[in-house]
């Protein structure tokens, strides 16, 4: 595999090195190498070790061959070859590279997936900070991961003594134990984990408090908690509820996580477990509240019954925290979150507990029992006479709901030897009977339906409507008994179908709708997967989160400027070559002044700058950034100020060009370096956006979400508050993870589509592979691209192509011809005079060259997947670092997966209105 030229790179890992012994047939690797041995630094290009520094990714690229039947290591801990690699390739990211357990058998079974580590898994496995002795002697094997069929946002930690019980549709969750542990929670800032932070107690010390102990029913089952009562109660009305409570090891009445305060404080409350949590710690703990007010490591789990009627209810302390908008998505989410509803087997009907079916039937019924809770319930199917177990009736829902069993004529507890359907009713109904004109004497049967009409039974005829006469509904309220509501509509309702009925909206919510984002190194997958969280989630990035966020950008700056520093050199040597050469050419002319003009170019520091530079350069190639930070940043920050304002080095930067190590991104950042140095700096959401190295590269990142209906709209667009209820998940996951021939595919098979990325200006990048020869990474891309779209698993997945990087496409084309890259030799467009420039979007105007390189592109790609799937791509272009365009992006794909569910009403000629040819998409 080829090492990167440009930009290919997430950002740095620790620059830790690492020592294993992978069966590698590609030259050597000079950054391979244990920081332990000595090395002769000099020798080393800086450009490399600083991108090494910065990319970590090298280590990964070599094609890793089988070398020994699987250590026994990596077969007992289940750690992946994969795993192994992207953790010794420096890892930048919090979630790591895991594989689902079949995966790892699969790959442990056979021993030619598998490769032998002698380094093994370095603490940068997952973290930035390191320890020599680990990655020399190889303790870190001594990890146990467990891996889960699926994989997880979120993980399961020990300190908890906490067993997730996962949801049907979500991730199981994925435990890290003994000294791993350990560097998952120090590693744990970044954000590609939904609620890491706050799953994480980010203590120097790397010590967690253990603050929370939690029973539940999986608890006790697999012998883990062995503290917890009986967790199981009855309710009010005598069902079994599963309670899952929290016992704080503070004194009674102060906060769960600090153990501060008293009973007065004001005090958020997890509404699964109880945890109460004051301001300070209430984000930390609940995280970004995906289903509410619930500590994160209760995600998932069902609510505290007793807390039903407070859903939806923001306190006041969380008003405060956030800001309204937060605060609705929050609010809404706990309403309807599928974790949150009702458990049907907590609620019995005449004696039955539900199904999920019945409760269902009951709940979308277009007249459903209010409020409903755990409970006993008894229910006339005929009149919709529905009430509380051994109690009169309280409401009357939608009649005939094919729930629970029959009803026992003692349901209501009644003692009248009068009779509505089969039960005896109580004193009250008796005494309404009477009022309504009800003819009671005799101990009467009657038969009762849902538009009130009666008769006795056995007799054919009519006898009246109980609530038809004038002041029955007086006499009902007086008397606290229901009337049929007017919403119920039940006079002559069929309620046998529910094709035209509404469903709740968490029903709506229970399908999630999984997109898998992949792409080729540096095409700009985690720059998407950012824009979505920054797009989509009400909390894209918790404090702590962007507090690591913030050093890996400082450290980032550093990289750069050391970057700039070896480019300094090289321009300054140049220069002082070529002046030598003019000067030897006219040495008659100028002997006298030789010497001082061969002194200084415009690429010359002054003595205390060149000092500084030649420590940045040391300590950069012998991978200590990162331990200096963020001490450096107080330090040096004069310094680099003025390094930066120094002509030499802006002389140096004019010529970025010529400087392939530096990325594109680094002139965002480097303009900014003063202020981005200090201490006091607080990333933006664009920094973050724009930032190396702070998402998910080597491993996956998981990212929940929904698409927030349209504020801008007036009009009520039922479409869009459906689309606003949909849950979607969109996985990210570097092409590194996937393994070999992408043999890891085969744990995306639930998702409804890939959304596969490719970066537009590749076409003139050059990497150079294993053989020491370059090739385009167009080419590159496409190759991942025929691999992904021809395995197995997406044999009926529906692809996206998302052409990123459009912007620098648009200015790059009309520099650089397309006919660069070889694929596209005979790209030979006409171009009209009076073609609009690349900003232009005017209809008139034809397109740029920019819109026809990229419909090309299009183009080509499509024939390519038709000949190998014999089907249709979907494509869109797409710029990256523009929210509205990944936004675009997205519904696009939301869009065909709703196209997909309505395939099968469509006649041919509808479906033809949602043609993949390249003419649909519109740059
Ligand atoms: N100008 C421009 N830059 C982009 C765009 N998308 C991504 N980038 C930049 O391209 C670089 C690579 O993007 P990433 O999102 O890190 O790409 P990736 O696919 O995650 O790459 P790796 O994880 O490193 O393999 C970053 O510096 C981004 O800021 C875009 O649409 N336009
Ligand atoms: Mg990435």
């Amino acid at each position: 595999m080829p090492a990167e030229t440009e930009d290919g790179g997430g950002g740095g890992g620790g620059g830790v090195q690492y020592s294993f012994a992978l069966e590698y047939n590609g030259p050597p690797v000079p950054y391979d190498i244990p920081r332990a041995v000595p090395i002769n630094v000099s020798k080393i290009p800086v450009a490399a070790v600083v991108s090494h520094l910065s990319l970590p990714d090298k280590l990964a690229l070599p094609v890793v061959k089988p070398l020994l039947p699987a250590d026994p290591g990596v077969r007992k801990h289940g750690i992946s070859p994969t795993s192994v690699i992207n953790g010794a390739s420096g890892s930048d990211e919090t979630v790591t590279t895991v594989s689902p357990t079949s995966v790892i058998e699969r790959a442990a079974e056979n021993h030619q997936d598998c490769c032998a580590l002698s380094g093994e898994l370095s603490s940068s496995f997952v973290s930035c900070s390191y320890n020599d002795d680990l990655l020399l002697n190889g303790a870190r094997s001594s990890g146990t991961i467990e891996f889960s069929k699926e994989f997880s946002e979120s993980y399961d930690d020990d300190n908890n003594n906490h067993n997730c019980k996962s949801r049907e549709s979500s991730s199981r969750l994925l435990r890290v134990s003994n000294e791993l542990n350990q560097d998952w929670a120090s590693s744990e800032s970044v954000i590609s984990v939904e609620y890491p932070s706050s799953r994480v107690d980010n203590n120097c010390d790397g010590k967690r408090g253990p603050v929370v102990t939690f029973r539940d029913v999986g608890l006790e089952e697999s012998g883990v908690g062995d503290e917890g009562d009986d967790n199981e109660e009855f309710s009010e009305e005598g069902s079994r509820v599963v309670r899952r409570e929290a016992r704080s090891k503070g004194k009674k009445g102060t906060c769960y996580r600090c153990f501060k305060g008293n009973r007065f404080t004001e005090k958020e409350v997890c509404i699964v477990c109880d945890a109460k949590y004051c301001s300070n710690c209430v984000l930390r703990a609940m995280g970004s509240m995906p289903e509410g007010r619930k500590c994160v490591t209760c995600i998932g789990f069902p609510i505290d019954e007793s807390k039903r009627g407070s859903l939806g209810k923001c306190s006041r302390m969380l008003k405060r925290l956030l800001n309204d908008l937060e605060v609705r998505q929050i609010m809404k989410a706990e309403k309807l979150c599928e974790a949150n509803q009702l458990p049907p087997e907590y609620v019995y009907v005449n004696g039955v507990p539900l199904c999920h079916e019945e409760l269902v039937v009951l709940q979308a019924c277009a007249n459903p029992p209010k409020k409903l809770k755990p409970g006993n319930y008894w229910y006339d199917k005929v009149s919709g006479l529905w009430g509380k177990e051994g109690q009169k009736p309280s409401q009357i829902i939608s009649p005939h709901l094919n729930v629970g069993g029959p009803i026992d004529s003692n349901a209501s507890n009644g003692n009248t030897q009068v009779y509505i359907n089969g039960r005896e009713i109580t004193k009250v109904e008796l005494r309404m009977l009477q009022l309504a004109g009800v003819q009671c004497a005799g101990n009467p049967h009657f038969w009762v339906n849902e538009d009130g009409s009666y008769q006795e039974e056995g007799q054919k005829n009519t006898k009246g409507y109980i609530w038809g006469k004038a002041g029955m509904k007086l006499v009902c309220a007086f008397l606290s008994l229901p009337v049929p509501s007017k919403s119920s509509n039940s006079y002559g309702e069929q309620v046998n179908s529910m094709v035209s009925r509404s469903f709740p909206d968490y029903l709506e919510q229970r399908t999630l709708l999984k997109l898998l984002l992949v792409g080729y190194s540096g095409s700009g997958t985690s720059t998407i997967f950012k824009q979505a969280k920054i797009l989509y989630k009400p909390v894209p990035f918790t404090e702590d989160e962007r507090e690591d966020i913030k050093l890996k950008i400082q450290s980032n700056v550093y990289g750069y400027i050391g970057i700039l520093l070896e480019g300094r050199d090289r321009f300054e040597e140049e220069c002082l070559a070529a002046m030598k050469k003019e000067q030897s050419s006219n040495e008659t002319e100028t002997s006298g002044s030789a010497s001082n003009s061969l002194c200084k170019t415009i690429f010359s520091i002054g003595p205390r700058l060149k000092a500084f530079s030649d420590w940045l350069l040391k300590t950069m190639v012998a991978g200590n950034l990162e331990a200096i930070f963020p001490a450096a940043t107080r330090e040096y920050a004069p310094l680099v100020e003025e390094l930066w304002k120094d002509a030499a080095i802006q002389a140096t930067y004019k010529r970025r060009n010529e400087l392939e190590m530096l990325p594109s991104v680094a002139s965002y950042f480097l303009e900014r370096a003063v202020d981005i140095l200090r201490v006091d700096y607080e990333p933006s959401d664009l920094d973050i956006l724009y930032a190396e190295g702070v998402t998910s590269s080597n491993g996956l990142a998981c990212l929940d979400f929904s698409f927030p209906q349209s504020a801008t709209d007036d009009k009520y667009d039922a479409d869009d508050q459906h689309d606003s209820l949909l849950r979607y998940q969109l996985i990210s996951v570097h092409a590194r993870g996937l393994g070999e021939n992408c043999k890891w595919l085969e744990m995306f098979e639930d998702v409804g589509m890939v959304i596969f990325c490719v970066a537009l200006s590749d076409y003139d990048q050059f990497t150079v592979d294993v053989n020491g020869s370059s090739i385009n990474k167009m080419i590159l891309s496409r190759r991942f691209f025929e691999s992904i779209v021809t395995h197995p698993t997406f044999e009926q997945m529906d692809f996206l192509l998302v052409l990123n990087k459009y912007d620098l496409f648009e200015e790059k084309i009309e520099r650089v011809p397309l006919t660069r890259c070889d694929w596209f030799d005979d790209f030979h467009p006409i171009i009209s005079r009076h073609r609009s420039n690349t900003n232009s979007n005017s209809i008139n105007s034809s397109p740029s060259l920019g819109q026809l390189g990229c419909h090309y592109i299009a183009v080509k790609f499509k024939r390519l997947y038709s000949s190998l799937t014999g089907r249709k791509l979907y494509v869109t272009p797409v710029k990256g670092l523009e929210p509205d365009s990944v936004d675009g992006a997205l519904k696009y794909a939301r869009e065909i997966l709703k196209w997909d569910e309505e395939k099968p009403n469509f006649s041919l000629s509808e479906y033809s209105l949602y043609s993949t040819e390249a003419s649909s998409y519109s740059p």
